[in-house]
């Protein structure tokens, strides 16, 4: 199995890029123990680049052929962290790659969107991909933190 992230824009340094950094650090260090790869972060030129469509094409290039494809998506599913955590595990025994995809300021072309085996929404809101990509982050360890049965998620 391995996890991707493919997500538009650069994320150098600064306040989101540090708390990334950690989610993902703790997540690779919890999902040691239960068959979790550490996730793999692909970040694709925003459209200022070019067009929608080469976006949506670079994003689609850092999805590995046959993962399932998780669109963060405000319209999606609003699962549970339990509910997430219980997916995110049941690729593992699959054996199935994952990646996420995260949009940028235009948010993900229907063409793209249309491959997507799931789409999950963190709300109705509309937040900055940046932001997202924290939470996602966080998400994935809090799942690791549930699949592991330490007490970090407390619901
Ligand atoms: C600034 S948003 C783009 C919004 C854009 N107007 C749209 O219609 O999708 C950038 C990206 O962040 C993610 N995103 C923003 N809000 C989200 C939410 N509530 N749940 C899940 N993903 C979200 C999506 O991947 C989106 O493409």
């Amino acid at each position: 199995m391995r996890i991707d992230i493919a997500a538009v824009g650069r994320l150098k340094t600064g306040p989101e890029a540090a708390l990334v950094a950690d989610y993902l650090d703790r997540f690779a260090r919890t999902g040691r123990g239960l068959g979790l790869p550490p996730v793999q972060v692909h970040e694709v030129e925003d459209r200022r680049a070019g067009t929608m469509a080469a976006e949506a094409e670079l994003l689609s290039r850092a999805i590995p052929p046959g993962a399932a494809v998780v669109m963060m998506d405000e319209r999606g599913d609003q699962p549970t962290s339990v509910d997430f955590a219980a997916r995110l595990a049941g690729w593992r025994d699959q054996a199935r790659d994952v990646c996420f995809v995260i949009g940028g300021a235009d948010g993900l072309d229907p063409g793209l969107r249309a491959r997507a085996d799931w789409q999950i929404s963190l709300g109705r809101m509309v937040w900055p991909h940046l932001l997202v990509r924290v939470m996602l982050a966080e998400q994935l360890y809090r799942a690791a933190t549930i699949l592991a049965g330490s007490p970090y998620h407390r619901a």
